[in-house]
Order: structure tokens, then C-alpha cells, then sequence
């Protein structure tokens, strides 16, 4: 793939002139949200989602949902946390109504792949034609797993015969559903898009992933735990079933009132200002049992050289003043890999990032990128066919193209931290699924001197 850098407003990272101490509050997950919104626009009874993320990714599925005739009502409460949470008060609160879906309508997937995964599914059971429609990215991204395992199932799509975007669901009001094999080597979307509104099809699914390795395990087993949470019956792997099959009963979905976790991938920048500098940040309302794959980086960033404490106060990460380079296999948690490739690109050492060559096809072709801006401020880093090896050198200033990828942005605040002259290209990128990312950075950033 070719990358095009675009020329938008540049924003000069901050940099660090000392090591970072702060509380950072994370805004909710992106994958939590908009898994609880297809699940609660399948339900049989309103719902409600509280501190849920509000970002592009998750206004897109709000919107699409809505223009389904789903009921999302909007509240910002004094106290959005559900009782008993450590959750701290304030913020907003979802109300979710399901009704009958219906067509004829058109949905924005925008760069979301969630969006552009876990909706069709769900269009199958509304009455008439949704058409799906996104960004010129979207057009890319892989989605003939989820177009054919539906065709298969039943369903009737238009999509040109191109297993991709743009495309029109002809829904009927239901799906017979059934068995379907997918290769779903390219995306762990597929299978998720299909098992989460599977209850709802005439005889629920068996979904078979025959081919190369599945890549983001966790975020299948997010699925099937808010599935469950919801009063599905899900036979998976892990469970005793067998390997690469997932088996979701019909029934009815329960109206839940839930909490939405931190985004704890995009705690990820956060955290690696404090490795990157010596510093100390906290993030409160850390899960202590979560499904999300950000909580790998508790690990991945002490191998790298801090420590890390879960307290009352949340997850207390502490930078040692060195950063070590990592030989680690990221199939499992691949949106991680931007954040670790800017801070291996400052480690003591060199690092192999592998497993992830499946990020040539998210939000932009990222292990081309990383390469290319990382290189471009004088690193030595070079694809390998399944990920980068990072040799860290003097890095210097310039400009760190993002490609309209929210990850590359936060990539190139991280190196910005240590690096002068860093000037990220259209950081509003950010607003993918972190819109407050630059008062974030820059407000961890008030009081350690900069
Ligand atoms: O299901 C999800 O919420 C996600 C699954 C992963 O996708 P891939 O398996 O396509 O990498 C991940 O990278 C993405 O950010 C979110
Ligand atoms: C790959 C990502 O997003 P998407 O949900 O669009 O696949 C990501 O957030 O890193």
C-alpha cells in the first residue's frame, strides 16, 4: 500500500522537561461501548449504559442504531456510576430502548470496525434495505467474512461482488442462521459481528474459524462475556468446547444496566509517558478482572522497564528512568502496537514486535507507517513480514504523519515527550475513540513542567 501523508494543521507535541506525575481519568472503552449497544438494541427491554465512551466510533454506532429505530436517549447525571461501583460519580448516562428495526436506511460506518462489522449482522433482522456506506478506508478494510458467513446463513446483500464496502443489506425481519465457516485470519470482527446478534437468529449459530491464526483473542472473549452478561447461552473454546467453534443458542436478550470500564488501550499513552520519562501516572477505575487487551500492557510495559501497582487509587505505573527493548508476540493484543513501537523506538535495546501482520489492514496500513515516521525521525525500524524490528537510535524533530489513524497519533505524542520538534499531523485523528486527547496530554502534562 501506498501511504499519502495529508497536509493538515500540525500540533507541536508537548515535551517533557521532567518526569510525568499525574492522575489521568480515561474515557471509557470503544469496544465495551459499542459491543453494549448492539447488545442492547437486540434486547427485549430497555437498558441502560453508563460512562459510556463518546467518540466517533461510538456516536457512529449511536447514530446507525438510531436510524434503525432504536430509542438512545442522552442524560448526564450527577451520579452515572450504578450503585455499588467504585466507578467515581458524574457523567453520562445512556438509555437505550429497543424496537422493531427497520429500513430503508443508510448507515455511516466512518472508519469504525466495529461498526462496519457488528452492524450488518444485526441489518439482517431489520425490515427492508440498509445500505452501508464509510470512509474511503472503509472501502479496504476486510469484510467478506462477515458478508459471505451471512450469505450463507440466509441473508441477501448487495455488495457489487466485491466482499466489501459499500454494500446494502436487504433485511427481512429475520435470519435462519445456522452453521457457517469463516476464515477470520484477517479480523477477530467477524467473528464477534456474528456472534453478538446471533440470539436473535431463527437457530442461533455455530461459527467455525477454519484458516490461519485468529488474531485479538480477548476481544472475542469480551463478546462472549457480554454476551453471557446479557442472558445469552455461548458454548466457546475456553470453556471446554472445541477449538476455533462458537456456539450462540436463540433467545431473548436482557435489558442490563451497566458500567462502562476505561478504555485501557488508550490508557496506553499515558502509561508510556511515565516509562518514557521517569514518571509516575495513575489511572483510576483500573478493572481488576477485565477482558479488555489493554490490560496486557501491565505486563508488557514492566518488561519494558517499570512497575506497576493495582491500589484503590487505580493502576499506579512507575517509570525506573530506563526503557528496555521487548521481543513479544502482539497477535493478541495488535491495537496495542503503535504505543509500544514509539517507546521501543527510545529503549536501551533492540525490540521484535510479531504477530500482528494483520495491522497492514487497520485504520491505516500501520506497520508501513510506523516505519516510515518513525524512520523519518531518524530511527531504524524495519518490517518484517509478521511485524517491526526497532532499532533505537538518536531520534531528532519533524513532522509524524498519522494517516488518519487515532494510534498514530498518540504514537507520536509519546516520542514527542523526549524528542524536540515533534509536530503530529492532524491530531484530531484522535477523535476515532479519545476526542479529548490533547487537553489530556497536555493537562498530564500541567504541573511537571514542561
Ligand atoms: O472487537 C473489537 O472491539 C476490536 C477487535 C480488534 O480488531 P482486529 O481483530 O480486527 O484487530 C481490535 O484491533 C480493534 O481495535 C477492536
Ligand atoms: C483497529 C482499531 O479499530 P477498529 O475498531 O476500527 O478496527 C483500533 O482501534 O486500533
Amino acid at each position: 500500500m501506498t501511504l499519502n501523508p495529508v497536509s493538515t494543521p500540525l500540533w507541536p507535541a508537548p515535551y517533557a522537561t521532567g518526569a510525568v506525575e499525574a492522575t489521568v481519568q480515561v474515557p471509557g472503552s470503544k469496544s465495551v461501548t459499542n459491543r453494549a449497544l448492539v447488545l442492547a438494541a437486540l434486547a427485549a427491554e430497555p437498558g441502560w449504559l453508563r460512562r459510556p465512551l463518546r467518540s466517533r466510533d461510538t456516536v457512529l454506532m449511536a447514530e446507525a442504531l438510531r436510524t434503525l429505530g432504536v430509542g438512545i436517549e442522552e442524560t448526564v447525571s450527577s451520579d452515572s456510576a450504578a450503585p455499588g461501583s467504585t466507578l467515581a460519580k458524574g457523567g453520562e448516562a445512556w438509555r437505550i430502548i429497543p424496537s422493531g428495526l427497520r429500513g430503508p436506511a443508510t448507515v455511516d460506518v466512518g472508519n469504525a470496525g466495529t461498526v462496519m462489522r457488528f452492524l450488518p449482522p444485526l441489518a439482517t433482522l431489520a425490515d427492508g434495505d440498509i445500505r452501508f456506506d464509510g470512509d474511503p478506508r472503509s472501502y479496504e478494510r476486510p469484510l467478506h467474512g462477515v458478508i459471505d458467513a451471512l450469505r450463507a446463513l440466509g441473508a441477501r446483500i448487495d455488495d457489487d461482488d466485491r466482499g466489501s464496502l459499500p454494500m446494502t443489506v436487504h433485511g427481512t425481519g429475520s435470519l435462519d442462521g445456522g452453521t457457517v465457516e469463516i476464515d477470520a485470519s484477517s479480523s477477530s470482527q467477524f467473528v464477534s459481528a456474528l456472534l453478538l446478534s446471533a440470539p436473535r437468529f431463527n437457530q442461533g449459530v455455530e461459527v467455525r474459524h477454519i484458516g490461519p491464526r485468529l488474531p485479538s483473542m480477548p476481544h472475542i472473549r469480551m463478546t462472549v462475556d457480554m454476551l453471557r452478561r446479557v442472558g445469552a447461552q455461548v458454548d466457546e473454546p475456553e470453556s471446554g468446547g472445541e477449538p476455533n467453534v462458537w456456539r450462540v443458542t436463540p433467545g431473548a436478550l436482557l435489558g442490563r444496566d451497566l458500567t462502562v470500564e476505561p478504555d485501557l488501550s488508550n490508557a496506553q499513552p499515558f502509561l508510556a509517558a511515565a516509562l518514557v520519562t521517569g514518571g509516575r501516572v495513575v489511572v483510576p477505575d483500573w478493572p481488576a478482572h477485565t477482558t479488555q487487551p489493554g490490560d496486557r500492557l501491565r505486563e508488557i510495559f514492566t518488561t519494558m522497564g517499570g512497575s506497576c501497582e493495582l491500589t484503590e487509587a487505580g493502576l499506579v505505573f512507575t517509570g525506573s528512568g530506563r526503557v528496555h527493548g521487548i521481543d513479544v508476540d502482539l497477535g493478541e493484543v495488535g491495537e496495542l502496537t503503535p504505543g509500544i513501537a514509539a517507546v521501543a523506538a527510545l529503549a536501551d535495546g533492540e525490540s521484535v514486535l510479531r504477530g500482528v501482520a494483520h495491522l497492514r489492514l487497520h485504520e491505516t496500513d500501520r506497520l508501513a507507517a510506523l516505519t516510515k515516521e518513525i524512520n523519518e525521525l531518524g530511527g531504524d525500524v524495519t518490517e518484517t513480514a509478521d511485524g517491526l524490528r526497532i532499532r533505537p537510535r538518536p531520534l531528532h524533530g519533524g513532522v509524524f504523519h498519522t494517516y488518519d489513524d487515532h494510534r498514530m497519533a498518540t504514537a507520536g505524542a509519546i516520542l514527542g515527550l523526549v524528542v524536540k520538534g515533534v509536530e503530529i499531523e492532524n491530531v484530531a485523528t484522535t477523535a476515532k475513540t479519545l476526542p479529548d486527547f490533547p487537553d489530556l496530554w497536555t493537562g498530564m502534562l500541567d504541573g511537571t513542567g514542561q
